[in-house]
């Protein structure tokens, strides 16, 4: 299925369920140390473990491994932030399963180590790293992170203050926003989740083939292209047709039958030296848009589409047709002014893919109020009403009914002009072939993401179309 995405306080609530059912809370917090230490152990076999705990739950994870991790024959010290005896419930129960001696966090400082195990907060901390503990975060090294990095918000995804920057982060049941979302994800390295016997129930998921496999666009045996859908981009004026180009191209090898530029008049002279297999349609304003459109399963509009009055009106003639429509960059920086007359237009069907710069033209300070940027794609779907991609190193597709999707599987070699128009390209490619669109959305920027891992540095927009094949056709377990 992917990696569902709960937050700390959904996973309390899961908990609080299951102990309710009749769960020791201790058994749980058994599996949660053992799995801890089998994480640390199976990828830094190697080298002293300094286990640092915390005085909750954490900590209580932390002894557990700490034990656990002896018997493995490891060599490792416990340092404590606060007394043995001081600790209460389970966290006590673990500190007595841990036969060695526990010093006090102080003493950690100097103590010789390969390899720091941070037990001393959780995802649900609520106030900054202060002393001891903020010195142990900044001293560095290598860290293994029980359930996030001390000092990370495991909700907000963003340090409180002072924070342990992890190799490997093991958590529990499903991931949480901050293993996934910038700046936290930053923070922890490899993420594990691991099953403790916590089912949890969630509308987020990590992007996964396994979350759209199911429904990957493949041409019928007795196929031919009509049946494949078309898809039309529109270009922008003569001095700017790249953009579009790229997405046609992208949405040709998405696997599109039959891919459009539509072209102003000024534009068709360079679109035709340009184009082979994407063919060339003229059109001279809003009308013949909506007229050509009926010709198509989707329309993408945006890419250096020029951010004019005729921009607009296009957008609002396409949105009067049946087909999909993928709004991108001008098209929507065009209602930055008058967003409402957009939301009102569009459905649930149609998608738009803003990077945060365009979004936040479009929807204000929600990118500043909204809990993290899950919650932000969210809220920015329900008020748009069609699905909201919003770009980044973690990439966020929501839908308005609440589902979402976070997208990590990426590369920061992306960062460059026109990778966002080969993205909407690949979307709208897999849409015009009858995929839903967050899940095309979802195989678009997985596909994207991993065209640009096998590019990887000196990646230009242009490479990454001819890594599509060789990814779809491992994707649909052909031999590449
Ligand atoms: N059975 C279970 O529930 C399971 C739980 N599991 C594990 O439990 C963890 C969650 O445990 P948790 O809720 O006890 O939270 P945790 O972060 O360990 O500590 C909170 C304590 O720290 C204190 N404190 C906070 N900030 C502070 C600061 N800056 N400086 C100093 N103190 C500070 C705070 O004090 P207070 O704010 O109340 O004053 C409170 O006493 C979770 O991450 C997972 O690892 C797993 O075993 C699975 C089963
Ligand atoms: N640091 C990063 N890590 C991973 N992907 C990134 C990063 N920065 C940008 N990207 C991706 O690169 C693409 C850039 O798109 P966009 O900003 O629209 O560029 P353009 O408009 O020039 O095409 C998006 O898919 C975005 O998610
Ligand atoms: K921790």
């Amino acid at each position: 299925m992917g990696r569902p995405i709960i937050t700390p306080q959904e996973m309390v609530a899961a908990e609080q369920a299951v102990f309710k059912a009749g769960t020791n809370s201790f058994d749980v917090m058994t599996r949660a140390g053992t799995a801890v230490a089998e994480f640390l152990h199976a990828r830094w076999p190697e080298g002293k473990v300094q286990v640092l705990c915390g005085p909750g739950g954490n900590g209580g994870d932390g002894f557990i491994a700490a034990a656990r991790l002896a018997k493995l024959w490891r060599d490792v010290e416990v340092f404590c932030l606060v007394e043995k005896s001081a600790l209460t419930g389970d966290a006590a129960k673990a500190a007595a399963l841990w036969e060695g001696e526990v010093q006090p966090l102080e003493q950690a400082l100097e103590a010789p180590h390969a390899i720091v195990l941070d037990a001393l907060f959780g995802g649900g901390l609520s106030r900054p790293l202060e002393g001891i503990a903020a010195a142990l975060a900044e001293r560095g090294g290598r860290v293994v992170s029980v359930d996030v990095p001390s000092g990370i918000d495991g909700l907000t995804a963003k340090p409180l203050g002072p924070c342990f920057r992890a190799e490997g982060t093991i958590t529990f049941a499903g991931l949480r926003p901050a293993h996934l979302l910038q700046p936290g994800a930053s923070y922890c390295g490899l993420v594990a989740a691991a099953d403790i016997g916590i089912p949890v129930q969630s509308q987020a998921f990590e992007n996964s083939p396994m979350l759209w496999a199911g429904v990957m666009p493949r041409p019928g045996e007795d196929g031919y292209k009509h049946q494949r859908g078309h898809l039309k981009v529109v270009s922008g004026p003569a001095s700017a047709t790249g953009a579009a180009r790229l997405s046609a191209t992208a949405g040709l090898r998405a696997g599109a039958g039959l891919v459009t530029v539509m072209s102003p008049p000024g534009a068709m002279t360079v679109n035709a030296s340009h184009l082979t297999a994407v063919m060339l349609q003229v059109f001279d304003g809003a009308g013949d848009l909506e007229t050509a459109a009926k010709q198509a399963q989707v329309m993408v509009i945006g890419p250096a589409a020029g951010i004019t009055p005729a921009t607009r009106a296009n957008v609002e003639a396409l949105l009067k047709s049946n087909a999909r429509i993928l709004l991108d960059a001008d098209a929507l920086t065009v209602f930055d002014s008058a967003p409402a007359s957009l939301f009102k237009r569009l459905r649930p069907h149609d998608i738009m893919t803003p990077h945060m710069g365009e979004f936040k033209r479009l929807f204000g300070d929600l990118a500043d109020t909204a809990v993290n940027k899950i919650e932000v794609a969210r809220k920015a779907a329900q008020t748009a009403g069609c699905v909201v991609l919003l770009k980044g190193a973690d990439t966020v597709i929501a839908a308005p009914d609440g589902r979402a999707i976070v997208n990590t599987h990426a590369t920061p070699w992306l960062a460059t002009a026109g990778a966002g128009d080969v993205l909407a390209g690949l979307i709208a490619g897999f849409m015009a072939q009858g995929m839903p669109t967050l899940e095309a959305a979802a195989m678009g920027a997985w596909v994207h993401g991993e065209a640009g891992r096998r590019v990887g540095a000196g990646l230009i927009s242009e490479d990454l179309e001819r890594h599509v094949p060789d990814i779809l056709s491992a994707l649909h377990g052909e031999i590449a």
